[in-house]
């Protein structure tokens, strides 16, 4: 295609979106419209400069720019900020052939690194340029994603220059304080290091750090000893402390934690610091302060939150727009913490903030750093990094919800580590009976529902909701069980799992008799179809009704008969709507792993796809999944899903860790 220019005639080198889709795999309209919109804009800056490239404006440097531009925004989608050029180079974008080996798109073939890295260097679209597009240390941006990038990079480098000694605690008094929250020699194993309270002194002495450590590992109980020796530091009366979680449901779990751990503490810490130790959380939604209908928040820059101690829980669910937007919403002197399981799934939406930010897979701290916490501590050999030190860093390694021995635990560390042939065969270990806490199952056939395990599980967990005689009852019952799955779609997908879940419950209800997983296509779906004690997710935000995506519910009858629609509050109470008013949701009998991030139950069934074409399906989705069950999970895959599940792992591109690791 050609368009005239004032000055000269350039090559414009996209064709139509549908002509684009038969040579691209997997391309959709979004990455055809920001790629042809930015095309359009740096050729005719590249005309008009003709500088480095001046012999490249030539249909083939159009087309590699074209192509390079889809490649940003597939990557975006991907949840990747940027797109590295290296990664990209001499590679093929959008090949595909079926499963016969039958060519089906042809994709596109980059040029080598040099031909890429003179290309966007010419184009002259650094950091400094007002351009959409920004290329930096290799890496290809949308200039939104990179600004959200050097926000946070620009925090961290302001907070480590900020942990010096005027703003923070004499050593002394952090000692006498360490003393006073750990009385015990070592509560940790014989010769095993007390993370807990390296975690504490770590944390006192910086104005930012993470304590990241897998489920169970004690991350709340710790940070409620952090809470109480910042009280026992600092004038307490003036102190602003702010406790927010991603979701609802991560911040009410927070503050059940944060109460349970206090409970545990009137015997080592005097009544006034107790009650001095804030239990009340909130969203980081609620905390920011939401504009309806706006991506921006109440406060920012300009309208800083007044708070003095920052705790974020579930950090591996914050995005890198939403952390930007975090931290550039806060005064200089606040002492963030962040807590989270850096292992998990990262964010839905771009960005892997949490993973960027622990880039060393254990604690590894500088010299001066170390001699500090061994100080103040009195724990000796503690690890020392020359090359890569993260003194805001310190994981938690022992966890007390999973002992070793029980099989949950055991299990997401293989999976976790990547090793498919012993997690493999502990699961076949799981189906002879071995296990206490795992039950596997192989098979996938749900032709006939009576008599299997799932249809058990039905029976078991969800038909006594309807018999449950109050809705904190049914709420209760609820919370015990979970189907995960992996995937919305197909025939382990939770739209088909929920809609053979409510055909077997309530068959009246639904235009159909017989169920069988393989033929539920031919069923007609009925359209949020009500009835007594359905647990329903709401799907999307409604600020105005003060219900978030992600809201666990339940239609239950009132006192007068009437259907509503009930939701657990912080307080314990429960908030009544009309069905007609709720904003878009769905049932949630099985509900994806993605969604529960941030929430655990007694007993978890994780339902796997049946074929391995799901880019899904990775160790981390698995471990997510697992370490959702606190006391028994059921997993039911065949072999070849299994493996490639836990050989394939998430990976996202980002300008973060560079930094963190520079
Ligand atoms: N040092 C300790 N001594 C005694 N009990 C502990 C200790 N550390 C943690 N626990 C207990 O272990 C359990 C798990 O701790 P906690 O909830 O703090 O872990 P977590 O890492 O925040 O878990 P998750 O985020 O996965 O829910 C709690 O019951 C807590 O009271």
């Amino acid at each position: 295609m050609k368009m005239n220019n004032p000055e000269t005639t350039v090559y414009l080198p996209y064709c139509r979106f549908i002509e684009l889709q038969k040579q691209i795999y997997d391309v959709e309209a979004i990455d055809y419209f920001l790629a042809k919109q930015f095309t359009e804009l740096l050729i005719n800056r590249l005309v008009k400069t003709q500088t480095a490239v001046e012999n490249k404006t030539d249909k083939q440097c159009c087309d590699v720019l074209f192509h390079l531009l889809l490649a940003l925004s597939v990557s975006l989608r991907q949840g990747h900020s940027c797109l590295p050029i290296n990664k990209i180079a001499q590679q093929r974008l959008g090949y595909h052939c079926d499963n016969t080996g039958v060519v089906s798109h042809q994709g596109f073939q980059f040029p080598e690194l040099a031909y890429l890295n003179e290309l966007l260097v010419g184009l002259n679209i650094g950091e400094q340029q007002e351009q959409g597009i920004v290329f930096h240390h290799n890496n290809l941006y949308l200039r939104r994603y990179f600004l959200f990038e050097q926000q946070i990079i620009a925090f961290l480098a302001q907070h480590q220059s900020l942990s010096d000694q005027e703003h923070l605690p004499q050593s002394t008094d952090i000692i006498a304080c360490l003393d006073l929250l750990f009385p015990d020699e070592n509560n940790e194993p014989a010769n095993q290091i007390d993370w807990q309270k390296v975690a504490v002194a770590n944390a006192l002495n910086k104005s930012f750090s993470i304590i990241a450590g897998g489920p169970g590992t004690g991350k709340t109980y710790t940070v409620t000893k952090l809470l109480a020796a910042i009280i026992l530091l600092k004038t307490p009366q003036s102190l602003n402390i702010s406790l927010v979680a991603p979701t609802g449901k991560a911040a009410q779990r927070l503050s059940e934690s944060i109460n349970q751990a206090k409970a545990g503490f009137s015997a080592l810490l005097p009544e006034h610091v107790l009650a001095s130790i804030p239990t009340e959380t909130k969203t980081i939604h609620r905390l920011l302060g939401v504009i309806p209908n706006s991506p921006n928040f109440r406060h920012h820059q300009d309208n800083l939150l007044n708070i003095d101690v920052l705790l974020i829980d579930e950090v591996s669910m914050v995005d890198l727009p939403l952390m930007a937007r975090i931290f550039r919403a806060l005064p200089k002197h606040c002492q963030v913490i962040l807590l989270g399981d850096a292992q998990q799934l990262p964010s839905v939406a771009a960005g892997s903030v949490l993973s960027d930010l622990t880039p060393n897979k254990q604690a590894q701290f500088s010299a001066s750093n170390r001699q500090y916490l061994e100080k103040v501590t009195g724990i000796a050999n503690l690890p020392v990094s020359k090359r890569y030190p993260a003194d805001h860093l310190t994981y938690l390694t022992h966890s007390r919800r999973f002992d070793g021995k029980g099989g949950i635990g055991v299990l997401a560390q293989l999976v976790i580590s990547g090793d498919s042939e012993q997690s493999w065969q502990l699961l076949q270990a799981a189906k002879k009976g071995s296990q206490s806490q795992l039950m596997f199952v192989d098979e996938c056939n749900f032709s006939t529902l009576k008599d299997n395990w799932f249809n058990d599980m039905v029976e078991q967990y969800y038909r006594p909701l309807s018999q449950a005689t109050s809705i904190e009852q049914a709420f209760h019952l609820l919370s015990t069980f979970r189907f995960l799955a992996a995937t919305r779609q197909g025939d382990t997908g939770v739209e088909t799992i929920n809609l053979l879940i409510e055909s077997t419950l309530f068959p009246s209800l639904f235009s159909f008799s017989s169920v069988s997983r393989s033929n539920t296509r031919h069923y007609v779906k009925p359209q949020n179809t009500l009835y007594h004690a359905k647990p329903i997710m709401i799907n999307e935000n409604d600020y105005s009704l003060g219900l978030y995506n992600g809201d666990i519910g339940m239609i239950w009858k009132n006192e007068k008969g009437h259907l509503m629609a009930y939701f657990e509050q912080q307080n314990g109470q429960y908030k009544q709507i009309l069905p007609s008013r709720l904003p878009q949701f769905e049932t949630v009998y099985a509900m994806t792993i993605h969604k529960t991030q941030g929430s655990e139950f007694e007993h978890v069934a994780l339902l796997l796809p049946t074929n391995t074409d799901n880019q899904l399906l990775t160790r981390e989705l698995l471990y997510t999944g697992i370490t959702r069950a606190k006391a028994k999970i059921t997993i039911q895959s065949n072999k070849a899903v299994w493996y490639q599940g836990v050989e394939s792992q998430v990976s996202r591109y980002s300008g973060i860790q560079l930094h963190v690791n520079n």
